[in-house]
Formats: C-alpha cells, structure tokens, sequence
C-alpha cells in the first residue's frame, strides 16, 4: 500500500481520494479551506461538491499543501486547469524529493496553448519530477462515488509508471488501462468539453437528438484533425479519452459542461451561467485556447468557431447554428493529415 496525496478536494479529487481510500492507500486530500478539511476529517462529507456520499473514515484531509506534500511521493494534482500554476508555485517550497505527478485535469491553457503536462514541466523543476501520468477518460465523479462501473486511460510516456497508475487506482469499479500517447489524451479530455458546451446550447435550443448525434460527430472529426496534427495518434481519438469521454460529456446530466451550455442556449448570459454553476467549467477557458490552437495550426474547426464566437462575441447561439449549417458543401471523411 502506498502513501497518496491529492491536491484539490472539488467533486473530482474527493472522488479520486475516495478510490485510492477504499483500494487501501494511505489518502491524503489537500484542500485550501480549512473549514472542509475539517468536515472531511469530523463528518466524513464534502457537503459542496458531493453531497449524497459518505466518504471513508481512512481518508483523511489537510489545509497544510506542506504536510500534503511530505505526506508522499505520488502526487495526484485535481485543481483545475486555471488554477495549476498557482498550486505549483506553491508547492515549490516543499517539494525536496522526486515525485510521480498524477493530473486529472482537462484543459488547454489560453494564449500558451499548453497542455497541463506541459505548464507542470515548465512550473516545476526537471528533479523533482519523477514522471508526469495523465488520468482521463469517461469517468463523471457523482457516478464513480456510487460505484458504478467506469472505464479510465493512464497514460505516460514510459509505460512503467502508466502502470504504476494503474495499479494505484484499478479495482472492481474503477478499471484502467494504459497508454503511452500523452498528447491524444490530453487533448481529447480537453477539447471534448468544447463539443460538451456545444451539445448542451443544442439541447438548450431543443433542437433534439439529430443535432446532438451530429455534433458529436462532427466535433469528433474536428478534435482528431487537430489532435493528429499535434502528435496525437488518431486511434486514441476513438477511444476511451476521446469518443469515450465525449460521449458522456455530451449526454450526461452530471456533465458542468452540458449544463453551462444548456443555460446559454436558453438564452442565459455567459457570466450568470458561471455564477450559477458554482463548479468548473473547463470549456470555456478551452475554446479560446482550442480556436487559437485551430489558427495556429491552421486546422480548421468549425464547432469551435462558432462556440468562440457565442461565448467571446455575443454572437446568437441559433445564428451561430444556422451559419453552421449553409457552410460550403463538403466531402464527409477529412485527410487527417
Ligand atoms: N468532476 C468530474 O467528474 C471530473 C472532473 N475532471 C477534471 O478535474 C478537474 C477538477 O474538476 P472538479 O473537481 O470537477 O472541479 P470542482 O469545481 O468540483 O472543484 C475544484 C476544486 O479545486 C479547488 N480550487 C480551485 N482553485 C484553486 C486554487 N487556486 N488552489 C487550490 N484549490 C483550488 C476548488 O476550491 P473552492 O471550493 O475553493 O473553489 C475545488 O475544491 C477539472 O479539470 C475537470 O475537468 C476530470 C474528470 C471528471
Ligand atoms: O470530464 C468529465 C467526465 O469524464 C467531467 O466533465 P464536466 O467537467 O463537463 O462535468
């Protein structure tokens, strides 16, 4: 059994720590409120983020990132994406041994264009980094909590310590597999929360399950045709980082990303709908840094487009569905290349 520490105690770390508890690890959870560390350790409960679920009495929390952090040397870092430069410079003071750094984040930096692999090599000096392993996959927090059967990729590139990861985590519930295609995992958990707004602005039109089956697809096509030219391996696209994950982002109540762009295809302004989420929508911030990325590479990414265009331009979600519709014909299956 080894000793965890997980930074970051929203729905998503609880849920990880909670897994790592009940496998048998010694599960240290880091939050930056005192007063949850408390009720974690005192109720058992992390009322906010997941409140139906009694969390094991092994898990225990803490509001010091000095005593998380000497707590182990396999780190799962939770935070979302805006929020991992702060939690790394922070962690700086502390770190004095080689770590194995588990994210679980699913996003893409705005402006750098990074993945989050990439903002903790550059946030965190190279010997204290054991190796980086990506956790991702279709996994919604308020299902895992409850048991039910879940499927989720490791992936690094030196299988070793993808297997380590898979070690830590695998149990009856909680299945993982491995792979050493960092780039096609990262984006793909990253940019399915783009389509995920989408599909929900869709739903929010009532516009019905045509629509929905067409931006999936659609936004699969897009997501690999940039992915591919990132580096990614088309294949991991169709699988469980990719299709996976888009699939249960698109279609889950669960899914902060759906919901999001649920209100704002029911007319709702961008910064109500955050306000009233109160929890991370990744997509947002995504779409700016996905658009970016699709001028870069010069990829073109019509989904993203039109979603940059509704959240950062006003833009009227059923104009924006309409123009996506009398686009320029053309031939269904892309040259990914
Ligand atoms: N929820 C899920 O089912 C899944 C989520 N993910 C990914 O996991 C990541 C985290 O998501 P999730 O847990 O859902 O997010 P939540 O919004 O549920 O929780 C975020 C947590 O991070 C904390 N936090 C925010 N900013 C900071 C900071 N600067 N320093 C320290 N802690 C901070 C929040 O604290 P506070 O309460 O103070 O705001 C909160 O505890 C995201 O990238 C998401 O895409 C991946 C798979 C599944
Ligand atoms: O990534 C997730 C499920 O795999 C969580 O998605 P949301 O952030 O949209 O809830």
């Amino acid at each position: 059994m080894e000793n965890v520490t997980v930074l970051g105690a929203g729905s998503w770390g609880t849920a990880l720590a909670i897994v790592l508890a009940e496998n048998g690890h010694n599960t240290l959870l880091w939050t930056h409120r005192v007063e949850q560390a408390v009720e974690i350790n005192e109720q058992h409960t992390n009322h906010k983020y997941l409140p139906e679920t009694n969390l094991p009495n092994n898990l225990v929390a803490t509001s010091s990132l000095e005593e998380a952090i000497y707590h182990s040397n396999i780190v799962v870092v939770a935070v979302p994406t805006k929020a991992i430069r702060e939690v790394c410079e922070k962690m700086l003071a502390f770190l004095e041994k080689k770590v194995l750094f588990v994210h679980v984040s699913k996003g893409i930096e705005p402006n750098s264009l990074m993945r989050i692999s990439e903002m903790l090599q550059e946030s965190l000096p190279s010997d204290v980094i054991e190796e980086i392993v990506v956790l991702s996959g279709p996994s919604h927090a308020e299902e895992v909590v409850l048991h039910h059967p879940t499927t989720i990729t490791a992936a690094c590139n030196n299988f070793a310590a993808a297997e380590k990861v898979q070690d830590l985590f695998m149990n009856q519930y909680f299945r993982v597999y491995t792979t050493d295609d960092v780039v096609g995992v990262e984006l793909g958990g990253a940019l399915k929360n783009v389509i995920a707004l989408a599909a929900g602005i869709s739903d929010g039109l009532n516009y019905g399950d045509n629509a929905k089956a067409a931006l999936i697809t659609r936004g699969l096509a897009e997501i690999t045709r940039l992915g591919v030219k990132m580096g990614g391996n088309p294949f991991t696209f169709s699988g469980l980082t990719g299709m996976g994950d888009l699939i249960v982002t698109c279609t889950s109540v669960h899914s902060r990303n759906w919901r999001a762009g649920n209100m704002l295809g029911k007319g709702m302004k961008l910064e109500k709908v955050l306000e009233q989420m109160g929890m991370v929508v990744e997509g947002v911030r995504t779409t700016k840094a996905a658009y970016q990325l699709s001028q870069k590479y010069e990829v073109p990414m019509p989904i993203t487009t039109a979603l940059y265009e509704i959240l950062f331009n006003e833009k009227e979600p059923k104009i924006a569905v309409d123009e996506l519709m009398i686009r320029m014909k053309k031939r269904e299956i892309d040259d990914l290349q």
